[in-house]
């Protein structure tokens, strides 16, 4: 088996056109098991096509090029049989909008058991008791939940249903992107504090895409900063808010701690991140307060 084989995610040299439009250009960047990495780049900047491309999951009409290898499978170009065992069991997605990726006229806790029965083979109490487990799991613990339909829920518990979704297949790699930004500021700080224990507890890869560096700075270790389809700059978060080589790298760092100087005088400062846009001097956050409650 080869070295890339051994890798969870590896991206080459990877592309993605309109016609003769480049809007993804020589992306390259992996991700180790358990690692969680960050893109993050202005709107437009190419986050998004770069995280479906890697399931083969573009728009219609938009190619892709060069290499995705996911557990050593090539995605670019494969078939839908091939790709079909690695959607949601190998790289899972979560979306900015929950409903996306919520079937309105499905009771969720059939949403839950689907990918639980195609990928893990479950059926009957066993499937039962795994949704039961999965809702849990995003704290969503009341019986009438798993009866309920999307529109039944509040917009952060329909996110916490896309998540178990997302991970009801026990994915090795998560990608999500934008999860919180549909969602107001305490219930997105839930949401985050919730995935990021998840990550956690399960070990997975975490690919993370957002356009706000706060938030991407304290849910991933590494980050790859995107503008116009190319990545300018990447590295440790840490060394990255405290060193910016890149001018747009260091205007998103002034941006954030501008942002988090006026969370602090407003009072609304946040306690420890594991990165914290203020790392030369301490470890806050930039105001993604860290609290984790129950269902919103
Ligand atoms: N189906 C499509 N056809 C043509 N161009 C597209 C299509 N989808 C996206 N684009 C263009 O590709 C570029 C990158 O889009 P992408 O959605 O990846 O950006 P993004 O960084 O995720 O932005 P946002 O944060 O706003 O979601 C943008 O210029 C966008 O207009």
């Amino acid at each position: 088996m080869s070295a890339q084989a051994s890798e969870l995610l590896r991206v080459s040299d990877l592309t993605v056109h309109a016609g003769d439009t480049p809007l993804v250009a020589s992306m390259s960047f992996s991700v180790a098991p358990g690692e969680r990495v960050g893109l993050i780049g202005e709107s437009g900047s190419g986050k998004s096509l770069t995280s479906l491309a890697l399931t083969a999951l573009l728009p219609a009409g938009l190619t892709a090029a060069g290499s995705v290898r996911l557990t050593g499978v090539e995605t670019v170009g494969a078939s839908e049989a091939a790709l079909k065992p690695l959607r949601g069991a190998v790289a899972a997605m979560v979306f900015q909008e929950p409903l996306t990726a919520l079937d309105p006229l499905m009771r969720v806790g059939k949403q839950i058991a689907e990918p639980m029965r195609r990928h893990l083979g479950l059926r009957g109490a066993a499937l039962e008791a795994a949704v039961t487990a999965a809702l849990a799991e995003v704290s969503l613990s009341e019986s009438r939940l798993a009866r309920a339909f999307p529109h039944e829920l509040s917009g952060g518990q329909r996110q916490r249903v896309a998540i178990a979704i997302a991970l009801a297949a026990q994915p090795q790699l998560l990608v999500a992107d934008e999860p919180t930004t549909a969602l107001d500021v305490t219930v997105q700080a839930e949401v985050l504090a919730l995935l990021g224990r998840l990550v956690v507890e399960r070990g997975m890869g975490l690919l993370f895409v957002s356009h706000d560096l706060a938030v991407v700075s304290r849910m991933t270790d590494r980050v790859l900063v995107l503008q116009h389809g190319r990545t300018v700059e990447e590295g440790a978060v840490l060394d990255l808010l405290r060193a910016p080589q890149h001018p747009y790298t260091a205007q998103l760092v002034a941006h954030a701690r501008a942002l988090d100087t006026a969370l602090d005088g407003a009072g609304a400062g946040a306690d420890a991140g594991n990165a914290g846009l203020g790392a030369e001097a301490d470890s806050r956050s930039a105001g993604a307060p860290r609290a984790e409650g129950g269902a919103q």
